[in-house]
């Protein structure tokens, strides 16, 4: 098998398509007739460029309804094939992908569709080429890929074979276990692509929300497994209808691309890569800040129950610890390989704990992310990072690396103190649009996590779209929220804008004690959210408290859920004044992020927001 994709799931010129797929290293190419269409040359010149780039043209597609006419519109179809076959020529590929019929006459039968295609490859075969039929979800008589190889084994000609696309084969939830029936060599081209499980029709779901395997919810392990059994050799090729994927970013979408190509063959032969290991926590966040501005951060890091625990021996760098919670202030102006552009107080970086780093490392490099080796930058804590698509680093690291990380890059200056904080209970990543299924599948690729359901929250100036990553063990110790808006005034995109580009926007800690928390935070004045009054008679409706909890709860800006697993407290500091901002959690048992209350402390900060400027005090 070999790497493909269709020209379809990228955004620009053909010739910027062309460019971007053979830089992220991919073999084969699948031309969309639309970008010939409208390419500025000849059918030759387009030909030439995909050789130029070292690109295989693999295929011409789509044509569409050829089977099942008569008379004079089956002639003229078997006309507009031969023009197509001319185009091949000069385009030089010997492959047609042609659709199921959509035409209104067109008639059923299986034995019809049989002798048509029967026809087409003779007439291919003539000129040297080939055909391949492909079953449309949506076809208007043949939408089940085991009706289109029923054709082509009726066909039965050399020249004709199967397409078996994944998206067209899972959204109708056919089995697959007649794949078995089908030889390797007969399948002529494989189309991949995963999606999101949706309910709407057919054909919109394909054309907008197709996306490449790792980033949506289809079964394609189980799909690999049964085609490395056919024997199939060609190509394994992306075909993605994606409207975010449109709107620019080629280089990125086509890198992406090649690395879903890694993780399929990785399905098909999962001994050939280290297998991807579950996250165990978020063993530190590293939050870069101008010394002029860490005073405040410490001040509340100290109401928060953490201790300056050491000092960085090389760089101006402190650890903030408290039980298994690491936060390192990292007040250099300029650190090797941290984003660029970023002025406001950030997170540079996090750190994810896994039982072997250098598995997952190995595991990372083989499926083609971009890693930073502590070597390349002249760092010597020896930690290998993923470089986020937001620019921030993913660090990897094992128990044992990180007590090494304390112990030699750090002068101890006090032991970890016990409090009631305990660990990093989420972190909540806002991002561009077009970073969202890239770091879906960074994370989904290289480790063994798995994505919530989507769901949008609703921001006073439009909608955020949230997943939370979370151990497939579920309830387990990480979970990482990822949002990402299209409109430009929300909450997470004026972080963006203040940030100046994709980051961590809060960090979620869990206390055992919220009250004892909250407590400490009034005395030391560590200003939060407030939440408006409404929400609480919400609360007392919903949930039936005793009606002194849910006021405690009202006068100190404390936000409540409950689920199935248990209760959930939510407070969140000082909103907007470092562009992240933490927040407090307590989960006794529940098994969420508080998702409903989301919609709340959006309305929350913008709010803050207004009631800053209007004070002048916006930072
Ligand atoms: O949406 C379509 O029309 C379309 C075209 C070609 C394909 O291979 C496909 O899967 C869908
Ligand atoms: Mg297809």
């Amino acid at each position: 098998m070999y790497s493909s994709i269709a020209t379809v799931g990228l955004s620009g010129t053909l010739e910027e398509k062309i460019t971007a797929i053979a830089q992220a290293g991919f073999a084969g190419v699948e031309l969309f007739e639309n970008d010939l269409t409208v390419f500025p040359g000849s059918a030759r010149e387009a030909g030439e460029l995909i050789r130029a780039h070292g690109l295989t043209l693999v295929t011409l597609q789509p044509f569409r309804d050829l089977e099942g006419l008569t008379g004079t519109a089956r002639q003229q179809a078997f006309d507009r094939a031969e023009q197509k076959f001319d185009l091949m020529a000069e385009l030089g590929t010997d492959l047609l992908m042609c659709c199921s019929t959509l035409h209104p006459d067109a008639l059923p039968g299986l034995d019809r569709a049989a002798a048509d295609y029967a026809e087409l490859g003779e007439r291919a075969a003539r000129r040297g080429m080939r055909v391949a039929f492909e079953a449309l979800a949506w076809g208007k008589h043949i939408h089940d890929y085991r009706d289109s190889w029923e054709v082509v084994r009726r066909a039965n000609h050399p020249a004709v074979g199967l397409v078996l696309d994944t998206f067209h084969i899972f959204s109708r939830q056919t089995e697959l276990t007649s794949m078995a029936n089908i030889p390797g060599e007969r399948i002529f081209l494989v189309q991949t692509a995963d999606a999101p499980r949706l309910s709407m029709d057919h054909l919109s779901w394909s054309r907008h929300y197709r996306c490449f395997p790792g980033q949506g919810e289809l079964n394609l392990d189980e799909f690999m497994q049964r085609l490395v059994a056919t024997t199939y050799q060609g190509p394994l090729s992306h075909e993605i209808f994606n409207d975010v994927f449109r709107m620019g970013h080629s280089a990125q979408t086509a890198r992406d691309g090649l690395r879903s190509y890694h993780l399929l063959r990785s399905m098909a032969q999962p001994e050939t890569v280290p297998a991807a290991q579950p996250i165990d926590g978020v063993a530190f966040v590293e939050i870069n800040i101008r010394p002029e501005r860490a005073d405040v951060l410490r001040q509340d890091l100290r109401a928060l129950g953490l201790s300056c625990v050491g000092r960085h021996r090389t760089l101006s760098a402190e650890r903030w610890a408290v039980n298994q919670l690491n936060i390192v202030v990292n007040m250099e102006a300029d650190f090797a390989g941290r984003p660029a552009g970023r002025q406001h107080t950030h997170v540079g970086a996090f750190g994810v704990l896994v039982e072997h780093a250098e598995g997952a490392v190995k595991r990372a490099a083989a499926l083609g992310f971009d890693l930073l080796k502590p070597e390349a930058v002249g760092a010597t804590h020896g930690m290998t990072a993923l470089r986020n698509a937001d620019g921030s680093l993913g660090y990897i690291v094992d128990a044992a690396q990180l007590a090494q990380v304390w112990a030699q890059e750090f002068v101890a200056l006090d032991a970890v103190p016990e409090g009631h904080l305990v660990e990093v209970d989420h972190l909540s990543l806002s991002m561009n649009y077009h970073d969202y299924l890239s770091l879906m599948l960074q994370y989904r690729a290289v480790f063994d996590v798995v994505p919530s359901a989507s769901f949008d929250v609703t921001d006073p100036r439009g909608l955020i779209q949230s997943q939370v990553l979370q151990n497939r063990q579920h309830p387990g110790p990480f979970r990482l929220a990822l949002n990402a808006s299209m409109s430009p005034d929300t909450s997470s995109n004026r972080f963006l804008h203040t940030v100046g580009g994709s980051s961590v926007q809060h960090i979620a800690l869990r206390t055992t004690d919220m009250a004892t928390t909250v407590a400490a935070l009034d005395a030391a004045e560590v200003p939060c959210l407030s939440i408006p009054q409404n929400y609480y008679r919400d609360v007392q409706a919903r949930f039936g408290l005793n009606p002194a909890v849910t006021e405690w709860m009202r006068s100190h800006d404390v936000l409540y859920d409950a689920d199935e697993g248990g209760e959930f407290h939510q407070r969140y500091i000082r909103p907007e004044q470092q562009s992240f901002f933490f927040e407090v959690v307590q989960r006794d048992g529940y098994l969420g992020l508080g998702a409903p209350n989301a919609f709340v402390r959006a309305a929350a900060q913008q709010q803050a927001l207004e009631l800053s400027t209007a004070g002048g005090n916006a930072t």
